[in-house]
């Protein structure tokens, strides 16, 4: 009796076994030591796409003659050989399936789990392509860009190869973005990614590292990697000359491209970066559409600019400026007025330039406490001029910064600092320079007619080095053109001097200003102003600016 019975347990057994395996989610394949395919579970069926009656007591690999020699393949082998499970992803070519499985050896032969996980993997796929590539263009985003870099700088620094980054900034990008919309922005930005991309070669990486920057990061450039990166940035700037096609509108852009070479020497990624970026600017500096190389200089400048601005918020808080006064003449010799000149006594660096500390206190704003702080002192002393009668007619010159003019309550602070000072608006000219009267000339207008219905008067400085238009400058209301110092100084020197000054006179004099010419030095100048008929001067021939204590004695004699 016991032989039945134990046949029955083993039938019952048996049938419990392929009930569950044909009810996990799992495909199952089992193979005999001759890798004959024993048994296949209803997913193993369906996904293979081959019918269990077909195949079982088959070879596998007489039903798969695709994967011999493949990684299934190999892998299904070692297991055998080596008595041990194997657990493994891998992509199943004919089917283009992703497959992970797990194959155990046993007595009997090798059982192998499997299932599909295509869509597990294109969702992995689908992350890193949003973690790493920029959603616009496609484009390797700055955090691959970054990882890249790593890679590219240590390899570099082992093997002497150098490299090179490539920052681009598009030059004036903001303007199709404000005029046309973001959108048109956005296509523009796609464009460019292509043909940055296009440009370049495969192994090369165009990155997108925000807003309108991309960088380039070129690898094995070989010996001459200098003229092999300026080759490349050419043929990027190159890639500019024909004009994108935004929605049917054609739009040129250009690029702005700085390069920072990399090799042996230990440089950060941050590092090179930064002096990308630095190159970058001086090409925006120069003129912008153009390829600048990275040198230590600029480093050396960025570094003392930013301990410039540094010092310069230090002393406006501790108050380190003081005004000096330069006396303008008439062109008889008479003392007309002063022109009131910033000083900064900086504590270690002695008397600062304002040619120097002024570009830097507009670029950060300063300019707007500074220049307010200047007209108050200056109106101060003009409003203790006013009560005594051998002063009360002189004139005070203020120069007048384009981040401070342009601020929509100039006028309003003008007026506040007049009346809190108590200084006669009629004694008080403001000087402009004609790049700042270029912008916005109508908003320029209303805010010069403003001041001047109090008797507020505007001088143009340095007349002659912006490029005033002529169109504009008869609607301006001004009361008198300074010839810039250059220009008298050229005047008596072979060349075209003497005539750009005879020429500023007459037109001066056609609009009904008066004429005051900027830097004498020498009584051959001075003689040479008034026989062209320059109504004022100024300069070291009369008086070098004075502080104010100075000044007093000047006045006095
Ligand atoms: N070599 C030579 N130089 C002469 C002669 N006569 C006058 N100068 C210099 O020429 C400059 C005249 O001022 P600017 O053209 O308005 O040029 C000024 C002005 O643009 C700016 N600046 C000065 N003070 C202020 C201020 O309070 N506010 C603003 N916004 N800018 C200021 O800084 C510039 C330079 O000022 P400074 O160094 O004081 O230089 C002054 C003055 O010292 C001369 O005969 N020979």
């Amino acid at each position: 009796m016991q032989g039945p019975i134990k046949s029955h347990t083993q039938a019952l057994r048996a049938a419990a076994l392929t009930a569950t395996l044909e009810s996990i989610s799992d495909a199952v394949l089992m193979l005999g030591h001759d890798w004959e395919i024993r048994y296949m579970n209803g997913n193993a069926e369906r996904l293979t796409k081959v019918k269990r009656e077909d195949v079982l007591g088959r070879n596998l690999w007489e039903v798969f003659p695709e994967s011999v020699g493949g990684p299934y393949y190999r892998a299904y082998h070692k297991a055998v050989e080596t008595n041990t499970a194997v657990t493994f992803e891998e992509h199943y070519a004919p089917l283009d399936l992703w497959t992970e499985i797990r194959a155990y050896p046993s007595e009997e032969g090798l059982t192998i789990y499997f299932r599909d996980i295509s869509e597990r993997r294109a969702r992995e796929a689908e992350n890193h392509r949003l973690a790493f590539y920029d959603k616009l263009t496609g484009l390797p985003n700055r955090q691959l860009l970054l990882d890249r870099l790593g890679h590219a700088l240590s390899l570099s620094r082992r093997n002497g190869r150098p490299g090179a980054v490539l920052f681009i900034d598009l030059d004036h990008f903001k303007s199709i973005n404000d005029t046309r919309g973001h959108d048109k922005g956005d296509l523009l930005l796609q464009q460019v990614a292509d043909r940055l991309n296009d440009a370049v070669r495969g192994c090369d990486t165009v990155a997108r590292f925000g807003g309108d920057e991309f960088v380039v990061l070129l690898e094995e450039l070989g010996t001459d990697a200098a003229a092999l990166a300026r080759d490349i940035a050419a043929k990027l700037l190159q890639a500019f000359h024909a004009p994108f096609d935004v929605e049917g509108v054609e739009h040129y852009s250009t690029p702005s491209i700085g390069v920072a070479l990399f090799g042996r020497e230990n440089v950060s990624i941050d590092d090179i970066l930064k002096r990308a970026d630095l190159a970058m600017y001086q090409a925006k500096a120069a003129g912008r559409n153009n390829v600048s190389f990275f040198d230590p200089a600029m480093e050396a400048r960025v570094s003392a600019r930013a301990e410039l601005e540094t010092d310069l918020r230090r002393a406006l808080v501790n108050k380190e400026f003081e005004l000096h006064y330069q006396p303008l003449a008439s062109i008889g010799g008479e003392l007309s007025g002063v022109e009131a000149l910033v000083r900064w006594r900086h504590p270690q660096r002695g008397m600062v330039s304002p040619a120097e500390f002024i570009p830097v206190a507009e670029e950060t704003n300063m300019i707007l406490r500074l220049g307010c702080w200047v007209l108050i002192e200056a109106c101060g002393l003009l409003a203790r001029w006013a009560g005594d009668e051998r002063t009360a007619a002189l004139d005070m010159s203020v120069n007048v910064s384009a981040v401070q003019f342009h601020r929509p309550d100039f006028v309003e602070q003008v007026m506040a600092v007049l009346k809190q000072t108590g200084a006669r608006p009629d004694r008080l000219r403001l000087e402009l320079t004609e790049s700042l009267l270029l912008n916005d000339v109508e908003s320029a207008i209303q805010k010069m007619l403003r001041l001047r219905e109090l008797g507020v008067r505007f001088a143009v400085d340095d007349f002659g080095t912006g490029y005033s238009s002529l169109s504009y400058l008869h609607r301006l209301p001004l009361s008198q053109l300074k010839i810039d110092r250059s220009f008298i100084w050229d005047a008596l020197k072979e060349g075209h001097g003497a005539a750009i000054v005879r020429m500023i006179v007459g037109l001066g004099k056609t609009l009904g200003m008066s004429i005051l010419a900027e830097g004498v030095e020498t009584p051959e100048q001075l003689s040479f102003v008034m026989a062209e008929g320059c109504h004022y001067y100024q300069g070291y021939l009369y008086s070098k600016p004075l502080p104010e204590s100075q000044l007093a004695d000047f006045l006095h004699r």
